[in-house]
């Protein structure tokens, strides 16, 4: 039952979706039985401890992991259902880009892969846009890690995905690059109603580009605190601070035994 409107991204709903990884004494919990609902349209920042199950999430959002229990639904419809209509796109830190084929070559693939009509103006538009603009032809080989990152970035946004999925995608970026691309790149997914999970260790960047920050408590992920960020919340003000301070606490409480004792705050 995907969404009617043209391009518009799907709420997002986790029920009791729960991973663990082998079995018996060696099992690792990897989440414990979620429920989470992304709202259609919105950025959603999933920030907790290294380890404690954040990419595990968003694999199964991606049907890239299959669920212990529980289900990922997008507007009703299964990861998979998404994926065969190339409405669906990732970006992982470790930018798997094709080696043998150009910076043009790779996000033109994607548009391809998509079943989409592959517009090399827009595959050049969306290049210069992550600031890769004189690059077109190089091979990932001749490129830096961060900008990889940003061809990997141009790969994904390329095809105007209705969920886009970012795993740590700015990691190897440098400060003002990042800075950059944080002011840039969400007016584009705005613009096209995405549903954006964004998975990072830094607590600035997701106050900056989120709608909503959820916090995760350590391994298995349970939430400590789901927090919303005002519309043009300005980083520096005192709220932006505030509420940076708010989810750095929850960050450190979310390292605490007992995970259960989090809060539930805005929605
Ligand atoms: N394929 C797998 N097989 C076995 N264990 C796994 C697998 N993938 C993840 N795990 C385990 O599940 C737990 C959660 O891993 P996950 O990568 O989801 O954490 P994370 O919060 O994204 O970590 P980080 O912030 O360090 O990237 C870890 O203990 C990890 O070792």
């Amino acid at each position: 039952m995907a969404d009617q409107r043209a391009g518009r991204g799907p709420a997002i709903t986790c029920a009791a979706l729960a991973k663990t990884f082998g079995t018996g004494p060696a099992a690792v919990e990897a989440v414990a039985p979620l429920d989470l609902t992304f709202a259609a349209g919105e950025l959603t920042a999933l920030v907790g401890p290294s380890g404690c199950g954040k990419s595990t999430v968003l694999r199964m959002v991606a049907g890239l992991e299959a669920p212990s229990a529980g289900t990922v639904t997008l507007d009703g419809a299964a990861p998979a259902d998404l994926q065969g209509e190339g409405a669906l796109a990732m970006a992982f830190q470790d930018a798997s880009l094709l080696p043998w084929r150009s910076v043009r070559g790779n996000v033109a693939l994607a548009l391809k892969l998509a079943r989409k009509p592959v517009d090399l103006a827009a595959v050049d538009a969306m290049i210069a846009r992550v600031g890769l603009a004189g690059f077109e032809n190089a091979r990932p080989a001749e490129l830096s890690g961060g900008m990889r990152q940003r061809a990997a970035i141009a790969r994904c946004l390329v095809t105007q995905p209705r969920v886009l999925l970012l795993d740590e995608p700015f990691g190897a970026v440098d400060e003002l690059t990042r800075a950059r691309l944080n002011t840039d790149l969400p007016a584009l997914w705005q613009a096209q109603g995405t549903t954006a999970l964004l998975v990072t260790h830094s607590v600035r960047e997701a106050v900056a580009l989120a709608d909503r920050v959820v916090v995760f408590s350590s391994r298995p992920a349970q939430v400590v605190a789901d927090l919303r960020v005002p519309d043009l919340l300005a980083l520096d003000s005192a709220e932006g601070r505030t509420l940076m301070a708010e989810v750095t606490a929850a960050l450190s409480q979310g390292w605490a035994d007992d995970p259960g004792s989090g809060r539930h705050a805005a929605q």
